[in-house]
């Protein structure tokens, strides 16, 4: 049987990389890494976190086909390698990708039966507290995250399931049932 592709989305902040990285080693779902033209923040490593490219090198991927989706996301780019999914999915295992909403309209035009799930608080305050203290970005950086989560909250509509990260733990439970439906 073929994995299932499970992809989450939600405006910067809203707790998707928390949550779906404990689901992902809960469930022993490997981590599909993305590539971005995004500067690394600190303590993020190359070949962990992202696939930390060059425009030049993020383009040439383009051009050669390798990308399964991609898109432009607060100023840089940021992709998902069709190795990543295709290899993955063919050996029966769950894949999950954390990629905008641009991105997820992209992977569930390819694979109609991805499963989509739109992460978010309960309101933009919170969002707005999360970013702030998680202290990985400038006031600069925050604002158009922030002014960008307005434009994504209006594509939850479009998602199967949405969750409103308020606990944790809650959050993993909703999205490992939403998997294991
Ligand atoms: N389309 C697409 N979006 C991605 C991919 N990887 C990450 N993103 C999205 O890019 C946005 C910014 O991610 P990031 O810079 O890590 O910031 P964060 O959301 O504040 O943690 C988020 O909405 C991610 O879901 C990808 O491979 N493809
Ligand atoms: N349910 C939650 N309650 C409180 N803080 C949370 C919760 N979920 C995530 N966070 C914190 O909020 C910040 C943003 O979470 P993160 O996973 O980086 O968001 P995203 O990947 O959506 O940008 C991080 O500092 C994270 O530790």
């Amino acid at each position: 049987m073929k994995g299932k592709l499970i992809i989450v989305s939600g405006p910067s902040g809203s707790g998707k990389s928390t949550v779906t990285k404990l689901v992902k080693d809960k469930l022993n779902i490997p981590l599909s890494i993305s590539a971005t033209t995004r500067k690394p923040r600190n303590g993020e490593i190359d070949g962990k976190d992202y696939y930390f490219l060059t425009k030049e090198e993020f383009q040439k991927k383009i051009k050669n086909d390798e990308f399964y989706e991609f898109a432009n996301v607060h100023g840089n780019y940021y992709g998902t390698l069709k190795k990543t999914v295709e290899e993955n999915l063919e050996k029966g295992l769950n894949v999950i990708l954390e990629i905008d909403v641009q991105g997820a309209l992209i992977a569930k035009e390819k694979k109609k039966d991805a499963i989509l799930v739109f992460f978010k608080t309960e309101n933009l305050e919170v969002l707005e507290n999360r970013l702030r203290n998680r202290k990985t970005d400038s006031d600069e950086v925050i604002e158009l995250r922030l002014k960008n989560a307005k434009k994504e909250l209006e594509y939850e509509k479009k998602y199967d399931y949405v969750i409103v990260n308020k606990e944790i733990e809650k959050a993993c439970n909703d999205l490992i049932n939403i998997i294991n439906l």
